[in-house]
């Protein structure tokens, strides 16, 4: 079967087709960038022999003409894997908010997008999903859509872990609660850490760090608690969010003639790493604190100290530790923000191995002295192939 995957996030598309239920992908892509003058293409065609990758560099404006893009691709004389778009049976979605309603992929229907879309104020860099979805229900109007909530996985937290401490009516009746994000990934890159142990009930501390950045503690293969809240802008810094922040500046602001639209920009689009340095993405700002530039220091060390509270946190969730996972593109390719993270943490058992921390690699990697009590893992992330499988396991059962 056929399963298309699209995974879109705030500044890039990543797709993968399947021919489910073998894990290997027919071709996969990125397109990093967007909205950027040097946004980047690469598309790889892994099933076929001498791996033929295309790879462009031009600005490409919006995730709708990287979506353009990726189709051209999928059918190319060349680079191409399908002959026609009709052979495609479905289409996996990421769909960043999922609220309390989602906790299982679901068939698209009009009645699942319209809630969909009700939650687009919770998550606004991420309404390209919805636009995505309703893209590829004209490009493959034969094919079934499944939305894959990065909410999902989340939906285990215990309600002192989930709930804020306001009056419960704002729960109730607005929905206002933690929800956290990115569980596709922590719930893919735990179970492959588990494997890896051996051990299904392992304490883990699994930090995605990507344009967005989040942080999760699981146990049992359950999601207990995770940095990102109400809305993807909670928790660590981020590419261009705050992470956490006093609420006391939000009113600060408005009080001196911020509209809240401007606050909601200035906290979701001109903070974090770009706040601090006028760069979001971290290939730029690790080659400004190479060069010695104080700015490019000062955020990445703020940037690895709010992880490292939460590593602290969250072991105490945990009551003990038996690994923390890096993955996310920064998580999984930056070795020196690895190491400022487990900096002077050896007193939870957390030690990094210089030498192995520097050697990169493409499969699941330890980064920890051999006889180390944690382990310290760095895990790819797919959420690609774990959109597929649960997609596929979604329309067997249908
Ligand atoms: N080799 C690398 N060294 C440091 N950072 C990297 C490297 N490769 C990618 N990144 C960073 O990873 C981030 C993008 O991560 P990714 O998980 O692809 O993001 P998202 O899915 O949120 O769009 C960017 O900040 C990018 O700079
Ligand atoms: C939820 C979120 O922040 O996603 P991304 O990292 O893909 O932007
Ligand atoms: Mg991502």
């Amino acid at each position: 079967m056929y399963i298309l995957i699209i995974n879109a996030g705030s500044s890039s598309l990543k797709y993968q087709l399947f021919n489910m239920p073998a894990p290997e992908p027919l071709c996969t892509g990125l397109i990093e960038r967007i909205g950027t003058d040097h946004s980047l293409i690469r598309h790889t065609v892994p099933s076929r022999q001498g791996n033929p990758v295309f790879e462009q560099n031009e600005p490409i404006a919006s995730h709708a003409r990287g979506f353009e893009k990726l189709v051209a691709l999928l059918s190319d004389s060349r680079f191409g894997v399908i002959r026609h778009p009709d052979e495609i049976v479905a289409i996996g979605h990421r769909v960043v908010h999922g609220g309390e309603g989602f906790t299982q992929a679901t068939l698209i229907t009009p009645e699942v997008k319209e809630k969909i879309r009700s939650y687009f104020p919770l998550a606004p860099l991420h309404t390209i999903n919805f636009t995505c979805i309703e893209i590829a229900e004209m490009t493959f109007p034969k094919a079934q859509q499944v939305a894959v909530f990065d909410t999902a996985f989340h939906q285990t937290m215990p309600e002192y872990a989930f709930r804020y401490a306001i009056p419960e009516a704002l729960y109730r009746q607005e929905g206002i609660r933690v929800y956290g994000f990115h569980g596709t990934s922590h719930k893919y890159v735990s179970e492959k850490a588990a494997a890896w142990l051996r051990k299904p009930e392992a304490k883990l501390i699994s930090i995605h760090l990507g344009n967005g950045c989040s942080i999760t503690a699981i146990q049992n293969g359950r999601s207990l608690d995770t940095s990102m809240g109400f809305s993807p802008l909670a928790g660590l810094v981020m590419g261009t969010r705050s992470g956490d922040i006093d609420p006391a500046v939000v009113f600060h602001l408005m009080a001196n003639g911020y509209s809240p639209d401007e606050v909601y920009t200035l906290l979701n689009k001109q903070s974090g790493m770009a706040g601090l340095t006028g760069f979001s993405d971290m290939r730029d700002i690790k080659k400004l604190r190479d060069e010695g530039n104080p700015a490019a220091e000062l955020a990445s060390e703020l940037y690895a100290y709010r992880v490292k509270k939460y590593i602290g946190a969250f072991a105490a969730v945990l009551n003990g530790l038996d690994a923390v996972l890096f993955t996310g593109g920064v998580g999984e390719n930056d070795s020196d923000m690895r190491a400022r993270i487990c900096r002077n943490l050896d007193f939870l058992g957390i030690h990094l191995d210089p030498d192995k921390n520097k050697t990169s690699g493409s499969g699941l990697r330890e980064i920890n002295p051999a006889q180390a009590g944690v382990k310290i893992l760095v895990v790819p992330t797919n959420e690609e192939l774990e959109i597929a499988r649960q997609s596929f396991a979604l329309l067997e059962t249908d």
